[in-house]
């Protein structure tokens, strides 16, 4: 198994690459992480969960990485780790070393976009309301773990470009 922590800023097309490389290879496997957001918000497939069932799971050990960001808590389920499969994770920056530390082998990629960009998508996107995005935005400039090797993804012209990028990546 290798594992792919996909990381950026928020509105740089993760979940929009992430379910293109799925498309394009169904021998890939994108972990569907728990998440104390209601389904109904939408966006990448994941688990719905409150925070009394967050934390009866993390108590449990339900999770082999969990982080907080956004006001969330976020939770990669082990059963989400399928052995034998390239695993696809939409991570976070701040988690990085958090997340080497439990797979050492862990191969990072990095999906960037000019700021203004970012801000475009998102409220396009209109999952969050106005303060949620300029928080968000504030995190944009987020730095990664300073002592790892990172794949550098632009995604700034079209998601099927950004798609063949993340492939290309993901095949070398
Ligand atoms: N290359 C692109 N060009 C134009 N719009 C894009 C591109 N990539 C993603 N988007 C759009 O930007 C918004 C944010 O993308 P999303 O995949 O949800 O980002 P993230 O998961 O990183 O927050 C979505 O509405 C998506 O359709
Ligand atoms: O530490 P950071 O790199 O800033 O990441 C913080 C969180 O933001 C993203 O979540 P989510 O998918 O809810 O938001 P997004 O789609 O807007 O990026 C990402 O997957 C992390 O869980």
């Amino acid at each position: 198994m290798r594992l792919f922590f996909v990381v950026g800023p928020s509105g740089v097309g993760k979940d929009t690459l992430l379910s293109g490389a799925i498309a394009a290879d169904p021998a890939l496997h994108w972990a569907r992480r728990a998440i104390t957001r209601p389904e109904s918000a939408g966006g990448e497939p994941f688990e719905g969960v409150t925070e009394a069932e967050f934390s009866n799971r993390l108590a449990r050990g339900d999770f082999a990485l969990h982080w907080d960001a956004h006001g969330l808590s976020y939770g990669v389920p082990h059963t989400e780790l399928p052995l034998g499969r390239d695993v696809l994770l939409n991570g976070s920056r701040a988690a990085i070393a958090q997340a080497l530390a439990a797979f050492p082998g862990l191969r990072i990629i990095h999906i960037t976009a000019p700021v203004p960009v970012l801000a475009e998508r998102l409220l396009g996107r209109g999952r969050e309301s106005r303060d949620q995005i300029e928080a968000r935005l504030i995190r944009a400039d987020q730095p990664l773990h300073a002592a790892v090797p990172v794949i550098e993804i632009a995604n700034d012209t079209t998601p099927e470009a950004g798609v063949a990028r993340l492939l290309q990546a993901l095949r070398a």
